[in-house]
């Protein structure tokens, strides 16, 4: 038995792949979704012309999974984690991320449902540079109620977990790229909710960092039950999937 089994997390791999478009609310298991995605559309207008980034996506992500999207640059892939988070708004089409009607939701709702339930890994890594690495990642800790020790054990444990415990005090100019975007991958682990969201988070790293970082994030669906959905065009994060979903012209189709 592997740890995640022993913890009571039903690994994926035991699972038959599930088709990108099959509509359901549940996995095998009878778990409800923690992506529900249906006929999912956004249009840009954009110098007098009109570019369909997403286009009737169907998609559910179950808790657990570690679900990774490819396709080339402008295929829509930000476009989608952005519809999912909320940040963007549907032409057409709904999402849920858990018990929450993304696009039918107040503002309010999406801000209480970003603080408690999902983490994003920017593709520009969204670092503040006024603060340092550590007080970065100690942002989605500020309105919780844990003590200040408690919070700074979270902020050292993240920062080491991407292999940064020597760098907590450098802000983000002082940092290479490559580090700035593990600073985003702990901020995200330092307090996982049930959905992570993670655009290109390998994109600004060698190969052996990639594989380390790609490790943590898988750990969070194994060890925890999170739902990681990944973009990337990187080999290492593709190797790791439980599922590998293709975005081409706005359109998601299995690998
Ligand atoms: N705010 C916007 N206004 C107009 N067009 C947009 C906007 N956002 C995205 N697009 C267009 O939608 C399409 C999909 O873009 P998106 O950034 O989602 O692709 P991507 O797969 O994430 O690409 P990359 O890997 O380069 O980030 C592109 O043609 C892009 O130009």
């Amino acid at each position: 038995m592997t740890d995640a089994e022993a913890e009571g997390f039903e690994t994926r791999a035991s699972r038959a792949p599930q088709p990108v478009g099959e509509t359901r609310a549940s996995g095998p298991a009878g778990e409800a979704s923690v992506i529900q995605a249906r006929g999912l559309t956004r249009r840009f207008v954009s110098g007098g012309e009109t570019v369909e980034a997403c286009r009737q996506i169907d998609l559910d992500v179950l808790p657990g999974e570690f679900v990774v999207i490819r396709g080339r640059s402008g295929a829509g892939k930000t476009t989608l984690l952005s519809l999912i988070s909320g940040l963007t708004r549907p032409s057409e089409g709904s999402v849920r991320v858990l018990d929450v009607d993304v696009e039918a939701s107040t503002e309010a709702r999406l801000v209480d449902l970003r603080r408690t339930e999902l983490s994003v890994i920017p593709q520009e890594f969204g670092l503040l540079d006024a603060l340092t690495a550590a007080e970065n990642v100690e942002v989605p800790l500020r309105l919780d109620e844990a003590d200040a020790r408690t919070r700074d054990a979270a902020v050292t444990a993240a920062l080491e977990a991407v292999g940064l415990g020597k760098h907590t005090r450098q802000r983000p100019p002082e940092l290479s790229g490559g580090q700035q975007q593990r600073v985003a991958v702990a901020r995200a682990l330092v307090r996982p909710g049930r959905l992570l969201l993670a655009d290109e988070p390998t994109g600004s790293l060698d190969s052996a960092t990639a594989s380390v970082i790609t490790d943590v994030l898988h750990d969070l669906a194994r060890s925890r039950g999170v739902a990681v959905l990944v973009t990337t065009h990187d080999p290492v994060v593709v190797a790791k999937a439980d599922r590998v979903l293709q975005m081409h012209d706005g359109h998601v189709t299995a690998a």
